[in-house]
């Protein structure tokens, strides 16, 4: 009866054609609206996305509303939660075997449906991701051109922002502590504080939420090459005429870093696009998610996720791959790169009680696709690598001896792998700055989905949490009244 007046008031929006339509339409991955004519910008873009998905919403919870999603067993709640289907999260979505997908577009499927950069970008436009988290579409050249536009006229950052991050003690802090100062320092200009503070309605925070992502996705890329050029270049900044031709943020970030190839461009839209979502309970978007049910604004949000992932299990695996490639490389000395060599050299970190960076995952079951991408453009730009060549040796050699030790579930390599030998191929060596490349590029899905979570008016989350003394009081009582 409930899924009756649902299906008639679907058909009066003309979400549906009729009462039968109701059970396809809610399988399919997104509920399209039956007649739409193509909006130009992204705020009306997503606007027009967000009836039609709350109706869905509405229909999941009125049909499925009572069913189990998923259980818990005590190990798991000792285990991280480990697999345990507790969140919805739409922007991305991570199978165990396949990887990511993108709003249900696979890596190489975003490669080659995403528009490129003109004349001649051959890598996804970071910009047509945004797009296609934020509405599920994929963007025609002219709404891509659209966000590029937009996100370019705001990328400035207010000089005594940049001036604050210029008397930070570069040498002292990590670039991904400057990082998280810096975008808790833009926090006084967020919108949907400013509009909270006003009484605005709950049904307008997505708005104010989708202005502050886009306000802060484009300037991200200015802070981030400022932490660099303090932090490792004597505080030479790149002018801004350098810049003002670069109409992409793969290209503003390569160029305002300090890059001039176009080569670098292209493995930074690459590298924006890998690296912006994976599904939702990975550290970083978990925390922005959990932080910003509190309704703290996506600056907040987004420094809290930045701080997850600077954790070496998380976004810091890339730098520590790169010093450990590095380590690796001279422990060899002269001697040749051999499955013996190598094997004998993963037995001693392992031996030290260290894990292998770059390898394993909570989630995925086999090569991480992120991986499979980077090593394309590697085998593409610079197969002679010494580098690259290490870095394929042990994908020979490495997942033999983890499964060997016996107790990893996967033993294949992650997108952190990979990383650091792109970057440094072309001259971008300093390690420890790489999880500041990976936080600009996480901003693009874990803010998309920021705003999905206001759009969909979600609560403040909090789970249950048990001591160890609750779960033996309730089992043994369990088991004295069987
Ligand atoms: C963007 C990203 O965040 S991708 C991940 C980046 N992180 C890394 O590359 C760091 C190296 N990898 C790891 O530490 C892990 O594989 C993680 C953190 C990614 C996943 O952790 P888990 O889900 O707990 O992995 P798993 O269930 O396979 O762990 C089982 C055991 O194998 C160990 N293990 C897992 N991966 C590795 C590894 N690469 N090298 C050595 N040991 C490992 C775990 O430490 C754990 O040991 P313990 O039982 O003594 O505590
Ligand atoms: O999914 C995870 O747990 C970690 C990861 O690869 C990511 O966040 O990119």
């Amino acid at each position: 009866m409930r899924s009756d007046r649902v299906a008639a008031a679907l058909v009066r929006l003309k979400y549906i054609r009729n009462a039968s339509d109701l059970v396809s339409e809610v399988r399919k991955k997104s509920f399209r609206v039956l007649s739409t004519s193509a909006p130009q910008t992204l705020t009306e873009a997503v606007r027009s996305k967000i009836e039609p998905m709350k109706a869905q919403v509405h229909v999941v919870r009125e049909q499925f509303g009572e069913e189990v999603l998923g259980t818990c067993t005590v190990n798991q709640a000792y285990g991280g939660m480990r697999s345990v289907k507790s969140m919805v999260y739409e922007t991305s979505l991570l199978d165990p075997e396949e990887g990511i997908r993108f709003r249900g577009y696979s890596i190489p499927e975003c490669q080659k449906l995403l528009p490129k950069a003109k004349p001649a970008g051959e890598q996804p436009l970071p910009e047509g991701l945004l797009w296609l988290l934020l509405t599920g579409d994929i963007p025609t050249e002219s709404q891509v051109q659209s966000v590029c536009m937009d996100l370019k006229q705001r990328a400035t950052v207010p000089e005594d922002v940049l001036h604050f991050l210029d008397r930070l003690p570069h040498k002292r802090l990590h670039p991904m502590t400057q990082f998280t100062i810096a975008v808790n320092l833009l926090q006084r200009d967020s919108r949907m504080t400013e509009a909270y503070a006003h009484g605005a309605a709950k049904s307008a925070y997505w708005e104010h939420c989708l202005e502050d992502a886009l306000t802060l996705i484009a300037r991200l890329p200015v802070i981030a090459a400022r932490i660099y050029r303090n932090t490792f270049h004597g505080a030479k900044h790149i002018p801004l005429e350098t810049t003002a031709n670069a109409d992409d943020m793969g290209k503003r970030l390569a160029r305002s870093l300090g890059f001039e190839s176009t080569e670098f461009d292209e493995l930074m839209r690459l590298y924006l696009v890998l690296h912006a979502d994976h599904e939702g309970g990975n550290v970083s978007a978990h925390a922005v998610r959990l932080v910003g049910s509190a309704l703290s604004d996506p600056y907040l949000a987004f420094a809290a996720g930045l701080n997850g992932l600077a954790g070496p299990l998380h976004g810091l695996a890339n730098q520590e791959v790169l010093r450990w490639l590095l380590q690796m490389k001279e422990k060899l000395g002269g001697r040749p790169m051999t499955t013996e060599n190598l094997t004998e050299l993963c037995w001693q970190t392992l031996r030290e009680g260290h894990v292998i960076p770059g390898f394993g995952h909570a989630v995925l079951r086999r090569t991480d696709p992120r991986y499979t991408a980077q090593r394309e453009f590697a085998l593409k730009y610079l197969p002679h690598d010494e580098m690259f060549q290490l870095v394929s040796k042990l994908y020979e050699v490495v997942p033999q001896v983890l499964e060997e030790q016996g107790k990893v579930k996967n033993p294949w390599p992650n997108v952190d792998q990979h990383s650091g030998v792109l970057l440094r191929y072309y001259g971008l060596v300093e390690s420890n700055f790489y999880t500041v490349l990976f936080g600009v590029s996480r901003a693009i899905g874990t803010l998309s989905s920021l705003v999905w979570d206001r759009a969909l008016g979600l609560p403040i989350e909090r789970p249950k949490s048990v001591t160890t003394q609750w779960i033996r009081d309730h089992f043994e009582k369990r088991s004295v009244s069987a």
